[in-house]
This record gives structure tokens, C-alpha cells and sequence, in this order.
């Protein structure tokens, strides 16, 4: 990592009457995948377009790859990727003829044949895009959105519609292309377990302001705070919360004996972390 590709601060933004942004700070460092999070109307297509340079600001700073993206010039576009939750026409183009073509926007592009492979797709290269099924489109959508080498890219709900296998292929790609190529990603995803699974840190935004900012593994004091206790005591499911589960791990083994009868440890799952930090489980 060698510095910031990406910062924000207090960064505003309404609609007529509704104010969709309300002061955004962010960071995102060289090679960081972060995942922006929120529930519906938070905020985070304006910010991803207001990043990208799509959609003007009212106030605050903003710069991407050194630039402010609003006065960016054209040749700013190149350092960034797009993959949007809408596919763009499919066409008659094949799968190898549409990267060809995207790739021929850009001064060094990826060698197409060599990120279909890349990308799982060396075997469709020559099918008509419209005959890709759902998750094969999604990988060239992938493709089209780094052939340009991207120094940062955008990913707009990548999975939604995944089966779970398509799913974890894809953490993959993007993991590779975070590990092989030092790419800088945002995403947004509603999928609390691919922040989790992708993302080294996790924006949560609701209400047009950041509520947290960190690690997934450590957000919201997940590992620090009450840890639940499950066992079963004489054939009764049990359980208790504590904020020393070792200590009363060590209890139950004195009482109950070495191998305690269905005994598990589960902190808070992000889920729960994130429905606290948007207001969602309120009773
Ligand atoms: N073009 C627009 N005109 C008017 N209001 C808008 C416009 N775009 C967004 N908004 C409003 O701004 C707020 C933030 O919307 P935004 O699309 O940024 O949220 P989001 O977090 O991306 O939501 P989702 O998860 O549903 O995609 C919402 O209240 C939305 O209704």
C-alpha cells in the first residue's frame, strides 16, 4: 500500500429537499477492497458516482488518483474501472470481440485471450455475449471493467443473483486482482457475508453519514464485547452471554468434565453489528 487513492471530507449532496449526503469523510489506501455498506436510500450510489465523476457534488473535497473527479481530465479515466449493476447491451458481439473492442479505449489494455482465463471465461471467447448465462455475463462485465488496467475499481453490487458457487468464484477473480495486480476496489453489496469474505475494510453509511469504519473482523467491538456460550446440561439446550467466555468455558469444564456436551462460542455475526449500527434492530 503506498498511499491514499481516494479521500473524502465532508462531502454533501441533496436532491431538491432530501439530503442524501450529509458529510462524508473516507479514506481508501493502494490496494485496499473496501466495501461500502447501507440499507436502501443511504447514500452510496451518490457517493460511488460522485467518486467516479458522474455526478456533481455541492460541497466538500474529493479527490481520486490525485484529482478532483468533477474537473478531472479524460485521460483521469483511464485509472479507474466501472462495473455497473446494469450490464451494458450485450449485442451480437462474441465474448473475445467485446473485450477487444473496450480494450481498444485505453492506452496499455490487458491482453484479452489472457483475462478471459483470467477471468473463467477462456472457454466461452468465442459465444455471442447474449447467449452467456447470468454468472458468465457478470465475469465479462468483470473483464470489460479492468481490461483498461485499472488503478481503481468500482463494483456496483457485483453478485446479486449469484448462486453460491458463482459467488465465491468471483471473491476469487477479485481477490486475485487486489493480490497479482494491486487493485484498489469499492464495492457496494447488500451481502453482509461478502464484506465479510471480501473486504479489508467496511463503510457503513445510513442517513447520508458514516455510522462506522473499519475492520470487519473487529467493527462495532464484535470481538471484544459478550461473546455467547451454547451447551447442553442434561439434555437442555443452554446458553449465556459473557464478556469472559474462557473464564466460563474453564467453569463448565470443572463442572460438567473435559468434553462439555455440545458446547460452541459465537461472538455477534456482522449482521447483527450492522442492523445495530443502521438502526435495524430496533424492537
Ligand atoms: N436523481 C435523484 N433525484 C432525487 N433523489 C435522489 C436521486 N438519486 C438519489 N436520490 C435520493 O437520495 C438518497 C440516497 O440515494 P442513493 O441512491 O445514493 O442510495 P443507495 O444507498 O445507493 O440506495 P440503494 O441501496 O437502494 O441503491 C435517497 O433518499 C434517494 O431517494
Amino acid at each position: 500500500m503506498t498511499g491514499p487513492v481516494v479521500t473524502v471530507r465532508g462531502l454533501r449532496r441533496s436532491y431538491g429537499p432530501v439530503v442524501a449526503l450529509e458529510g462524508i469523510d473516507l479514506d481508501i489506501q493502494e490496494g485496499e477492497v473496501v466495501a461500502l455498506l447501507g440499507p436502501n436510500g443511504a447514500g452510496k450510489t451518490t457517493t460511488v458516482e460522485i467518486l467516479e465523476g458522474h455526478r456533481r457534488r455541492d460541497a466538500g473535497e474529493v479527490s481520486v488518483l490525485g484529482v478532483d473527479p468533477w474537473r478531472a481530465p479524460s485521460s483521469w479515466r483511464y485509472g479507474i474501472g466501472i462495473v455497473l449493476q446494469e450490464a451494458s447491451d450485450a449485442g451480437e458481439l462474441t465474448v473475445l470481440e467485446t473485450l477487444r473492442h473496450f480494450g481498444g479505449y485505453f492506452p496499455s489494455p490487458h491482453d484479452p485471450t489472457d483475462l478471459l482465463r483470467k477471468v473463467g471465461l477462456a472457454e466461452a471467447a468465442g459465444r455471442r455475449v447474449r447467449t452467456l448465462s447470468g454468472g458468465q455475463r457478470r465475469r465479462l462485465d468483470v473483464a470489460v471493467g479492468v481490461v483498461g488496467r485499472p488503478r481503481l475499481l468500482f463494483l456496483d453490487e457485483p453478485t446479486t443473483g449469484f448462486d453460491p458457487q458463482a459467488r465465491r468464484q468471483f471473491w476469487e477473480l477479485v481477490r486475485g486482482l487486489r493480490d497479482e495486480q494491486g487493485t484498489t476496489v469499492l464495492l457496494t453489496t447488500h451481502y453482509l457475508e461478502e464484506a465479510e469474505a471480501l473486504a479489508d475494510r467496511v463503510v457503513v453509511i445510513a442517513d447520508g453519514v458514516v455510522r462506522a469504519d473499519g475492520d470487519p473482523a473487529t467493527l462495532g467491538g464484535r470481538m471484544s464485547g459478550e461473546a455467547t456460550v451454547s451447551w447442553l446440561e442434561n439434555a437442555e439446550a443452554r446458553s449465556a452471554r459473557t464478556a469472559d467466555p474462557g473464564a466460563f468455558v474453564n467453569e463448565l469444564v470443572a463442572r460438567l468434565g473435559p468434553s462439555v456436551p455440545g458446547l460452541t462460542v459465537s461472538r455477534p455475526r456482522l449482521e447483527d453489528v450492522y442492523l445495530d449500527l443502521v438502526g435495524g434492530n430496533k424492537p
